[in-house]
């Protein structure tokens, strides 16, 4: 079948088109038309029920005061009118954090937020004369004065844009308000926006939730987004940027749709049948996809978890004898005295814990009591907790005091002796730290055994900068984020254990694809069928309400 090969693959192309424009590729994120014009439909229908803790809009002093433009909306069509919450589609919050400050933003999106605007802005034309209601240009700031709709108060001085959708965040009509940020104004204006009847207080993180229910984002980009606002340190900040800005999105939709066009080829079998319309060979044409795929899938799943412990910080745990110096090195580490120094051997008895930037990584690192044998309980209890620490901590650092583990041997240079207390949770890749080099004659350090020790005087800071720079170098190397040469290395794709369970669920059925003769391709589709569906739970493609609840939840108000 050489000679048919080419028209066997032009036949298969429109198929692979049609397969990837049903559902498999095509989320229809339609929530925007299914609630748009919720005010037109509720006006329409009369018979909203009216219960619930919902504001009644129709206080007769208010209506009285009711400016022109309103006339004729929702509540003078239906007296007494109280909207649900999901007909009152249009939310409002404060964006930035309540308190004293030069600006506050408050952000009303929804399909009624052009009438919020002209019940609230009122803009002086070339900033001179009375300030009048104006219909805005989309996207173009404006100064004005913000008004209660209703008694046309001024509430403030401010500024106002509206985002015209779907080219807005949340891919609705957004309003912004920025007012001067205190207390009494923001909570005049939110009051002024709780006026209308079809506009409610946003809920936690519901803002993003909707730019994702638009199609704006997709879960990895919304988790992305939380991840930037949390960022403390570089790493995070660049990763976060990243996979916002939809770098994950883009690989994981590669490798989902590479399953699609497996799952195309083997559907295409299913439905014509091999040597018919179809070439020789398209199973094994899947197969070897699937065989990449795999391995494509396997790298990224054996990345050392290097993209989630890149998020929630590296755990690096200080651990050594008595007085080597390992409280002196936290408080050097974090520039402050957070942990208790004194000469007295096991000062230090339960663990500390602060979070620090080091080298622009994020890193959490742990201070613990002194390894020794001892007969006081409380301190033994701190050292079965600082060995527990070591065994599950990312990475380690022993500290050592210079003087007590460098020995002398007969033939005039220096051997490292490690006391037995910490030899046994000393690994191939524990970091050694030689402290207080001060008592030693310089002789003895010039030849240390490897770059993952290093000697400082903590009392003096000798040698304390190069074992900073060195040792954030390190780190770069453990995780892979840096080359030999300084250059970045490939970014991590799995960054949240959520994406990892997802990742493994999609492996095993590629596995299981593998593992499934020819002759029963039914079943070998449905093995493709759930592996894409995996890939596409990370990005939230297949609708798990549980998956949106969870990733919603850690979200601020206003967000
Ligand atoms: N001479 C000298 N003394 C140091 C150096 N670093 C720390 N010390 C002193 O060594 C003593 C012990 O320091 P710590 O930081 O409390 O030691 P530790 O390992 O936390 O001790 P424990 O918590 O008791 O296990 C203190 O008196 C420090 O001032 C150094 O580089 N040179
Ligand atoms: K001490
Ligand atoms: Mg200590």
């Amino acid at each position: 079948m050489v000679s048919g090969s080419r028209t066997a693959c032009s036949s298969l192309a429109p198929y692979i088109r049609s397969a990837a424009a049903s559902h498999l590729l095509s989320r229809k994120p339609d929530t925007k038309n299914g609630s748009a014009h919720c005010l037109a439909n509720a006006s329409s229908r009369r018979d909203v029920r009216a219960f619930g803790p919902h504001r009644l809009y129709t206080t007769p002093s208010l209506a009285a005061d009711r400016p022109s433009h309103l006339a004729g909306t929702v509540e003078e069509k239906t007296p007494g009118l109280v909207l649900s919450d999901a007909q009152r589609r249009t939310i409002y919050a404060l964006s930035t954090p309540p308190g004293k400050a030069g600006v506050a933003v408050i952000r009303v999106s929804g399909p009624d937020a052009l009438q919020v605007w002209r019940g609230l802005v009122k803009t002086r034309h070339a900033g001179k004369g009375k300030a009048k209601e104006c219909e805005p240009e989309p996207w173009k700031m404006y100064r004005g004065e913000i008004v209660h709709p209703g008694s046309g108060e001024v509430l403030d001085d401010g500024l106002a844009v509206f985002f015209k959708g779907p080219r807005s965040f949340t891919t609705e009509d957004v309003l912004e308000l920025h007012v001067h940020s205190g207390r009494a104004i923001i909570s005049s204006v939110l009051n002024a926006i709780s006026f209308f009847p079809f506009c409610r207080p946003a809920e936690r993180g519901e803002f993003t939730r909707r730019a994702f229910e638009g199609g704006r984002l997709d879960l990895t980009q919304v988790e992305g987004l939380r991840d930037l606002i949390d960022a403390e340190t570089e790493s995070q900040r660049k990763l976060a940027l990243r996979t916002a800005g939809g770098s994950t999105r883009a690989r994981l939709e590669a490798l989902r749709n590479e399953t699609i066009q497996c799952l195309a080829l083997v559907e295409a079998l299913i439905d014509f049948g091999e040597g018919e319309e179809i070439e020789e060979g398209v199973f094994e044409q899947a197969r070897g996809r699937v065989l990449k795929l795999r391995d494509t899938i396997r790298h990224h799943l054996s990345d050392n978890r290097r993209g989630e412990i890149m998020r929630s910080g590296i755990r690096l745990a200080i651990f050594g004898p008595p007085n080597a110096g390992k409280s002196s090195l936290l408080n050097f580490l974090a520039q402050r005295e957070a942990a208790i120094v004194t000469p007295i051997p096991g000062t230090t008895r339960d663990i500390l814990e602060l979070s620090l930037d080091i080298g622009g990584l994020p890193v959490i690192v742990a201070d613990t009591a002194g390894l020794r044998k001892t007969d006081d309980i409380v301190e033994s209890i701190g050292v079965d907790r600082a060995k527990q620490l070591v065994e599950s901590s990312d990475i380690s650092l022993c500290v050592l005091s210079a003087s007590d583990v460098l020995v002398r041997s007969p033939d005039g240079s220096w051997d490292l002796r490690l006391p037995p207390t910490v030899e046994s949770l000393i690994k191939d890749d524990t970091f050694i730290l030689l402290n207080k080099t001060d008592f030693l004659p310089p002789s003895s350090l010039a030849n240390l055994p490897s770059r993952t020790t290093w000697a400082v005087s903590l009392s003096t800071n000798h040698g304390t900068q190069d074992f900073m720079e060195s040792f954030a170098q390190a780190l770069h190397r453990r995780y892979n984020l840096l080359t030999a040469n300084g250059l970045a290395v490939e970014e991590p794709l799995i960054t949240h254990a959520r994406h990892r369970a997802h990742m493994e669920n999609a492996l095993d059925f590629l596995e299981a694809f593998l593992d499934t003769p020819p002759e029963d391709v039914v079943f070998a589709a449905e093995e493709l069928r759930y592996a894409a569906q995996a890939i596409g739970k990370i990005s939230g493609l297949i609708d798990v309400e549980d998956i949106l609840d969870a990733v919603f939840r850690d979200f601020c108000i206003g967000k």
